[in-house]
């Protein structure tokens, strides 16, 4: 009897535990601790891994597919960084409630399903992420292109709710500001949702519930971007902060623009598409920079931002791992997760 081998195209699966592994090291002290030792099923841990197998809004927006197979290998390059000894001395004996792992948010988009399959892929990961966030807990999205920005975005959104409704009160909604490390503004005009849209669908949604859109980017190049993306980026109030900008001004003056940034918000939504980075840094991705931000810079700044204790969302996106080179583009962006969750759990 023939056996139909059936798709689902959009489904959440639990988190596969074994991809936590890594090297075991019986002869060391237990402080040889490696995240693959901590990781648990998602089960209202202080962070909540959250991934976005999709690339659909890569393929409408003309790109390079290949970013839905990231979550796990980002995943995998993570289990493998040892634990820092400040984290193991602060959560000692509760070392097994900071990182859970909720699976991943697949999109199969093969095969010619209905046009709306991006949009119900981020209707699912926005559920998943608003639990964590109802929970208390810090989901950090593993994309997936940078359509999971809007996901990532209507998540939190969900999750505020009811601070948001402005039939109970308005005074009760935090000001949402997203900070968005990138080349590309991602405000782009189009009648379907993309890569290239999310925050120009943000920007539309906040205002259409009478909401402020704090917005800035940080890395944007002018090769990257048209003159009509800078016209709308102006008309939208967008901080832009240029990669020429990060790398000739002096630290100060950029860390002062964002300070007054966060200053002005009361949540952030902290967002990096990997191709903010050099492509020689980080070769693996759907639109390579040939310029870029410096990963030390792109560090040092998420550090300032995170512990301003205000990042209620963060993710990681556009990681293309059919154009990595040695697992180069997944380790730098393990090694900008830990620092997310390092800083996190030390400001919690
Ligand atoms: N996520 C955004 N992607 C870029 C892609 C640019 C390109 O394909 O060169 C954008 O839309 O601007
Ligand atoms: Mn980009
Ligand atoms: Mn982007």
């Amino acid at each position: 009897m023939a056996v139909t081998n059936l798709t689902i195209p959009i489904c959440h699966t639990p988190a596969d535990m074994t991809q936590w592994t890594g090297r075991a090291e019986p002869f060391e002290t237990a402080r040889a601790r490696y995240w693959y030792q901590l990781a648990q099923l998602y089960e209202a841990q202080h962070i909540g891994l959250i991934g976005f197998a999709c690339d659909q809004g890569v393929r409408r927006n003309q790109g390079r597919v290949g970013a839905r197979a990231a979550p796990s290998l980002i995943r995998r390059a993570f289990a493998t960084l040892p634990v820092i000894a400040d984290l193991q001395q602060r959560f000692d004996s509760q070392l097994s409630t900071l990182l859970g792992d909720a699976g991943d948010i697949h999109c199969d988009d093969n095969d010619g399903f209905a046009d709306s399959i991006l949009e119900q892929a981020q209707i699912k990961y926005a559920d998943a992420v608003s639990t964590i966030v109802k929970q208390g807990g810090l989901p950090i999205g593993l994309g997936g292109g940078h359509a999971i920005a809007y996901g990532s975005f209507l998540g939190l959104w969900q999750a505020l709710e009811k601070a948001n409704d402005t039939t109970i009160s308005t005074s009760a909604a935090p000001t949402i500001g997203i900070i968005n490390f990138d080349a590309h503004l991602d405000i782009r005009q189009s009648d379907v949702a993309t890569s290239g849209t999310p925050f120009r669908q943000i920007a539309e949604h906040l205002d259409a519930h009478d909401q402020p859109f704090h917005y800035c980017c940080i890395g944007v190049s002018r090769f990257s971007n048209t003159a009509a993306l800078f016209d709308r980026a102006e008309q939208l109030g967008v901080q832009v902060i240029s990669d020429e900008d990060c790398h000739y001004q002096p630290w100060d003056t950029i860390a002062e623009q964002v300070k007054s940034f966060i200053d002005q918000v009361d949540i952030i939504y902290l967002t990096i598409d990997m191709d903010c980075l050099p492509s020689s840094v980080v070769p693996g991705v759907s639109a390579p920079a040939a310029f870029g931000i410096e990963l030390g810079f792109v560090e040092r700044m998420v550090k300032l931002i995170v512990s301003s204790g205000k990042v209620k969302m963060a993710d990681i996106a556009e990681i293309n791992p059919t154009f990595d080179v040695d697992s180069r583009s997944c380790k730098v962006a393990a090694r900008l997760l830990a620092t997310i969750v390092e800083q996190h759990l030390l400001v919690t």
